[in-house]
């Protein structure tokens, strides 16, 4: 990939290009707001808000995760990395409902999140992007993220078909919320192109818009950078600092050890299954148990 990153110019909507410094400011600081509109700015790491507690999860005969428990507090960056089949997309899946653990719980803000369906899920505050890209293809960039946002509406369906006033005040609010995460996350410059059409790097920060829509507690990003240039790659940890700073959570996957190791907090390693190590960047990096798991790994390669 060359030509995906924005370059700071780039993303942006053509009237704030044309604005000066100071209205620029001015209009960064209302799109913060708009896009964690109940959400103190700047919270600091604190209470724990997810708890992973002695998750097993079996498929037929393959433990995929075996015995898992961390915990993720408000505002951390915490990476889930491991080798290949180690149970990190599994422990996603788990996380978002997709699959009920055979044993253990998940456990958000202290309530277990037992048998919820995954939109329950979403409604509760967990956010996911995919692996592979999951973008409704024939919907521009904008109304991708206005899904995104139906999820918090709370007119029925009723409500909805009889064009009440709350409907109209909602789906309102939900096209200009759409807009500012489209900004926050640096492609406002494509709102109206379809998806389908989109440069790379830019379907996967319409991923993390889509996600940012629901207004999680918890964004769980599954290999954002896979297949980012190192420019793109930088550009990417930018915006997960930014999505922090704003004041949500983050769990990451991801298997480029550069980015791992330059953003997150804190790093939970797995390995067939299993927990081997849990701690800072710099306390993982040195862990025998992790150095021989990712032993004839290139350091730029695959985790
Ligand atoms: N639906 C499934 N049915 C059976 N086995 C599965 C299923 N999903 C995953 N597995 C197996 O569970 C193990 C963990 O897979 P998982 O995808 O969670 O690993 P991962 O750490 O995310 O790997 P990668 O880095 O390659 O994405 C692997 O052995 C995989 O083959």
């Amino acid at each position: 990939m060359s030509d995906t990153r924005p370059e700071p110019e780039e993303g942006l909507a053509a009237e704030v290009r044309d604005m000066t410094e100071e209205e620029r400011a001015e209009h960064f600081a209302q799109v913060t707001e708009a896009v964690a509109p109940d959400r103190e700015i700047g919270v600091p790491v604190g209470d724990t808000l997810l708890e992973v507690a002695d998750v097993s999860l079996r498929f037929g005969g393959l433990l995929a995760l075996d015995s898992v428990s961390f915990d993720l507090k408000r505002g951390e960056i915490l990476g889930l990395i491991g080798p290949n089949g180690a149970g990190k997309t599994t422990c996603f899946n788990v996380i978002t409902g997709v699959y009920r653990p055979t044993a253990g719980e998940v456990r958000l803000e202290g309530r277990g999140l037992g048998r919820l369906k995954r939109h329950a899920i979403t409604r509760h505050g967990i956010a996911r992007t995919f692996q592979n890209i999951r973008l409704f293809d024939e919907m521009t960039a904008l109304e991708n993220v206005v899904v995104g946002t139906d999820a918090r509406h709370r007119t029925s369906v009723v409500g909805a078909l009889c064009r009440l006033p709350r409907h109209w005040r909602e789906e309102r609010e939900g096209v200009e919320r759409a807009m500012a995460l489209l900004e926050f996350v640096g492609i406002a410059d494509r709102a109206a192109d379809r998806a389908k059409n989109l440069p790379y790097g830019y379907q996967r920060r319409l991923e993390i818009a889509r996600a940012l829509a629901t207004e999680p507690k918890l964004l769980c990003l599954d290999e954002p950078a896979a297949g980012f240039n190192p420019a793109e790659k930088d550009g990417l940890m930018s915006l997960i600092r930014k999505i922090r700073d704003d004041g949500y959570t983050v769990l990451l996957i991801e298997h480029d050890m550069r980015v791992v190791m330059g953003v997150t907090d804190r790093i939970v390693v797995l390995e067939f299954g299993k927990k081997i190590a849990d701690g800072t960047p710099a306390h993982v990096r040195e862990d025998p148990a992790v150095i021989a798991a990712y032993l004839g790994v290139p350091d730029d390669g695959a985790a």
